[in-house]
């Protein structure tokens, strides 16, 4: 169903590969979690399996195609077979529940009796029957989730990529996502999960690939989420705080010095006024204040996100997120099948 032969990535101006001679195999019907710590892969492989990027090296098959023989055009059909769910859940946040879901079946060109049917079918799997009318800012972080998995998967696709699916979310409101993720898998779609999350993988004891910088080191058949995995990104916690302490004692030296500066100073201001008085010569005047202290300078303003309205491009562009207009299409502002 998916299968890596010697792949390997490179991203320009990366001169580590972000993937380096992967090989693996993922069978019909499986579910897979890609854990590794943060840059060891898991984007990357999620991406080159959606042909959102292309491998350096290798060949990479998804659903019997050699990904390298499918043309731009064909690029958006093949990936109707695939549903993408993203950490952040990317809906539309001025189309209703029932619209962000239906959005991706127009895009392909499905005819309104079936999208009036499919819609709250799926709605209904992921338990949001009852808010198909709600616009997303009136959900929970665990609803706008749910909504972006009943889009991923209205068309039913063969394979569903997840890339961290819970990280915005609580573990109890994770583990009602994995349910829903756990009976898509049980209808019979593959899932591939690219997580942080231990527990969740830990819990479900389902294949585990782990990543270590772009390598696999281990592809186990019911895993854990292991302690390497944990291991790279608690080193640099480490290495951190041993650079807060050096930053707090490099802080305290300097306000020491600058303490010491400022008291000579007062200290020549005071003598030189006494010495003044005593030579009967007149006072320093108020436009010659006391030295003070050094001021540290302000900070830059920070600049402030721009927002952007909700247009034509919006669509457009989540469109390509989910995998369903070819990104090469310039100037070409319809959503719909590439005939
Ligand atoms: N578009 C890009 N251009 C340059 N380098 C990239 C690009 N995308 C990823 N990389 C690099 O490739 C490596 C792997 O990144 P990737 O996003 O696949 O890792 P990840 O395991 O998914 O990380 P995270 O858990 O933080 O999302 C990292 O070193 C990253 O900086």
């Amino acid at each position: 169903m998916i299968r890596f032969e010697n792949v390997t990535k490179n991203y320009p101006g990366n001169p580590r590969p972000a993937l380096d001679d992967i090989n693996l195999e993922v069978q019909r019907g499986e579910f897979v979690f890609l854990v590794g710590a943060s840059g060891s892969g898991k984007s990357s492989c999620l991406q080159l399996i959606l042909k959102e990027e292309r491998p350096s090296e290798g060949t990479i098959f998804v659903l019997g195609n050699n990904l390298g023989s499918i043309s731009h055009r064909k690029v958006p059909f093949f990936r109707r077979d695939l549903g993408v769910v993203f950490q952040d859940f990317r809906l539309l946040p001025n189309k209703t529940v029932f619209q962000n879901v239906a959005f991706s079946l127009q895009v392909i060109g499905k005819s309104r009796g079936f999208i009036q049917e499919a819609v709250p079918d799926v709605l209904e799997m992921v338990g949001l029957g009852n808010k198909s009318d709600r616009l997303p800012n009136e959900l929970s972080g665990g609803e706008q989730q749910r909504v972006a998995i009943a889009r991923a998967v209205v068309n039913k696709p063969q394979i569903l990529l997840a890339d961290e699916p819970t990280g915005n979310l609580d573990p109890a409101t994770s583990a009602g996502i994995m349910k829903i993720l756990e009976r898509i898998n049980a209808g019979g779609t593959t899932v591939v999960m690219a997580t942080h999350e231990a527990g969740i993988v830990d819990k479900m004891q389902r294949r585990v690939i782990e990543l270590v910088d772009g390598s696999i080191v281990r592809d186990e058949v019911r895993g854990g989420y292991g302690q390497t995995a944990a291991i790279p990104e608690l080193t640099p916690e480490i290495l951190l705080g041993a650079q807060i302490d050096q930053a707090r004692r490099d802080l305290a030296e300097a306000t020491r010095q600058a303490e010491d500066e400022a008291n000579r100073a007062r200290e020549a201001h005071e003598r030189a006024t006494k010495d003044a008085e005593l030579a009967g010569r007149p006072r320093f005047g108020a436009e010659d204040p006391a030295p003070s202290a050094p001021v540290a300078p302000a900070r830059p303003e920070l600049s402030r996100t721009e927002s952007t309205d909700v247009d034509v491009e919006e669509h457009l562009s989540l469109a390509q997120d989910l995998g369903l207009r070819d990104d090469e299409s310039d100037g070409d502002t319809t959503v719909g099948p590439v005939k």
